[in-house]
């Protein structure tokens, strides 16, 4: 006991447009909520990021999930990761078309696989074996989604049809000091089939480490893989660096070797946090001692006081 729990989630960094940008906050702020109900009752920060990136799959305002982007066949294939700090168990999931909540299917691979990630047809077939829910591959497709994709096909741009839709993730620290990452994704529209992203992939999209700290990590995520962008802000904070600067050497250096953009969240060992971009907009939250915050333009952070944690 004695550490103060806090909860972090984002829902995507890019180029969300003004008119846009306020859609997200209410499911931001539900995911926070929620994920730090469990922390505040004694929860592990493991069930509390599996909780918040579940929130934001069911909700269909992001890329997660139910309403995540379609690939060039026009159906969702959806990453996923979740990581412990305390022991680096980690379990992914990728390429999944027909499973509402791939953070959960991916905390299954960590607890009853010895492997970090399962894929296509082999994932089905443990989902089928472990009696997880299978729906019909329609069924996680959204209409926008439809129109989304359509007007990519037809322009080769989201444009307008484009509205809050992004990667969603969580990090958080329990009151036993324990550490844990969640993210979870449908991609980027139109991908090609069988693509996978950084999402899924242990120390690119998401990493925890009781020792250093949690990241997970929202942009472009051929560049995040390139540069192992969680890993590599672990890294800067293991040299010395806080969260906030080893954030922005990372995400300055993807940019500058890579030109690459994106954002991530950020936990330390002790609690500190933050949540970074170096694309327009990053919707996110945070919950510490009684008070919530979220953001969504450069600097922003907007505070209300919630009822205080014991
Ligand atoms: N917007 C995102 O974060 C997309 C995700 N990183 C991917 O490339 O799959």
């Amino acid at each position: 006991m004695g550490t103060k729990p806090v909860l972090v989630v984002h829902g995507g960094a890019w180029a969300i447009p003004d008119e846009f940008g306020e859609r997200s906050i209410p499911g931001i702020k539900n995911a926070v909520k929620s994920g730090f109900a469990v922390l505040e009752m004694g929860g592990s920060s493991m069930k509390a990021v599996e909780i918040a990136v579940r929130a934001l799959e069911d909700d269909t305002m992001f890329d997660a999930g139910h309403g995540a982007v379609l690939n060039a066949d026009g159906y969702v294939e959806l990453d996923a990761i979740i990581m412990n700090g305390k022991t680096l168990a980690a379990g992914a999931v990728s390429c999944i078309r027909n499973i509402s909540n791939p953070v959960t299917f991916a905390c299954s691979v960590l607890e009853k696989t010895p492997y970090v990630m399962l894929t296509g047809m082999g994932a089905n077939q443990f989902a089928e074996k472990l009696g997880i829910p299978q729906v019909p591959v329609e069924e996680l497709v959204t209409d926008h989604a439809k129109a989304e994709w359509e007007q990519y096909r037809k322009y080769k741009q989201t444009g307008a049809q484009k509205k809050v839709h992004d990667t969603v993730g969580a990090v958080a620290i329990d009151c036993e000091g324990n550490v844990a990452c969640a993210t979870s994704t449908g991609g980027i529209t139109n991908k090609m089939v069988g693509r996978v992203g950084d999402t899924p992939v242990i120390g690119s999209g998401g990493y925890a480490d009781n020792l250093v700290g949690a990241v997970s990590a929202t942009g472009h995520g051929e560049s995040i893989m390139k540069v192992t962008l969680a890993r590599l802000i672990l890294f800067h904070m293991e040299q010395g660096k806080t969260p906030e600067e080893a954030a922005d050497s990372a995400l300055h250096y993807m940019e500058k070797r890579v030109h690459g953009r994106g954002g991530v969240i950020v936990i330390s060992k002790t609690g500190e946090w933050t949540a970074r971009f170096t694309t327009k907009r990053m919707a996110w939250g945070a919950i510490k001692e009684g008070v919530l915050m979220y953001g969504l333009n450069p600097g922003e952070i907007i505070q209300e006081i919630i009822k205080p944690s014991k």
